[in-house]
C-alpha cells in the first residue's frame, strides 16, 4: 500500500535532511506506528506520503503509483484516498458535528442522498448517535477526536494517517480512541501514526517503526515504544 524506496528529503533551507536513505513498505491490512524523538522526521514521513512534500531523492509510492510522478490535478484524487487525523481536531466550529463530517463528502461532490445515509452510519460507529447536533465546543476532547476520525473515515480511505491523535487527550480518553483505530484498521484501511505515547504503542503491539534523525533505526513487528 505504502512503499517509500531508498528516500531522502531535505527542507530548502535545511543542513541536514529530515529523512535519510529510508526503506520502508507497509502492506494493505497493517497498523503502523512511527515513533522517535521530536525532529527525527515523523511528519515529513507523513508529509510524503500526502504529497505534501516530495523527496529530494529515492520513490513513494502509495497503492502502486509512484506519486512523485503524479500530474498535479491528480494529487486532490490521491488526498480523497488518504484520511487525516491531528492532535489538534481541527474542526470547524461553526458547524455541528453532523455538518462537520458531511463537509468532508460535499466538498469532493458526493450526491446529497449518499451523504444523508453514511454520515449517520460513521457517527454511529465512532460512538457519537445522538450527538450529531452538537457544536465541537460542547464536546469533550475525546468527542471532538472521534469527530475528526468520523470525518477522516466516512469517505472511506484506503490509508489513515493519524499525527499524535491521543496528544491531547488523557489515558483513559486515548484507549477509547485506539479501539476505534484499531477497528477502523480491521475495515482494511491502513493505519499509520506517529505518536510520543508510550503506552499506547507498548498496549497495542503494532509495527513499530523508529526514527532517528531521519533514518530508520528499528522496525519491528507487535514492537513496543522503546528498544527492547
Ligand atoms: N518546512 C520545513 N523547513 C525546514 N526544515 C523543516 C521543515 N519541517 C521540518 N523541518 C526539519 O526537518 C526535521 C524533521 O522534522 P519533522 O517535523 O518531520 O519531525 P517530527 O519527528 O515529526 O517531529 P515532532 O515529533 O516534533 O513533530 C527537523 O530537523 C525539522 O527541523
Amino acid at each position: 500500500m505504502i512503499k517509500f524506496e531508498n528516500v531522502t528529503s531535505t527542507y530548502d533551507a535545511a543542513q541536514h535532511p529530515a529523512l535519510e536513505g529510508v526503506n520502508v513498505e507497509v502492506e494493505k491490512d497493517e497498523f503502523v506506528f512511527l515513533v522517535g524523538a521530536s525532529g527525527s522526521g515523523k511528519s515529513t514521513f507523513l508529509r510524503l506520503i500526502l504529497r505534501e512534500t516530495r523527496p529530494t531523492s529515492g520513490r513513494v509510492y502509495v497503492a502502486g503509483k509512484e506519486i512523485n510522478r503524479l500530474a498535479g490535478w491528480k494529487v486532490p484524487g490521491l488526498r480523497r484516498q488518504i484520511g487525516t487525523v491531528f492532535q489538534d481536531f481541527r474542526l470547524l466550529h461553526n458547524k455541528t458535528v453532523a455538518e462537520n463530517v458531511a463537509f468532508a463528502l460535499q466538498v469532493i461532490g458526493k450526491p446529497r442522498a449518499h451523504i444523508k445515509r453514511v454520515v449517520p452510519d460513521t457517527l454511529e460507529m465512532v460512538g457519537l448517535q445522538g450527538k450529531e447536533n452538537r457544536m465541537p465546543d460542547e464536546l469533550s476532547g475525546g468527542e471532538q477526536q472521534r469527530v475528526a476520525i468520523a470525518r477522516a473515515f466516512v469517505n472511506r480511505p484506503m490509508i489513515l494517517i493519524a499525527d499524535e491523535p491521543t496528544g491531547n487527550l488523557d489515558p483513559n480518553t486515548s484507549v477509547g480512541i485506539m479501539k476505534l483505530l484499531d477497528r477502523i484498521n480491521r475495515t482494511g484501511t491502513t493505519v499509520v501514526m506517529a505518536t510520543h505515547d508510550v503506552d499506547i504503542v507498548d498496549q497495542m503491539r503494532k509495527r513499530v517503526i523508529e526514527l532517528d534523525e531521519g533514518r530508520v533505526v528499528r522496525d519491528q513487528s507487535r514492537g513496543v515504544y522503546g528498544r527492547s
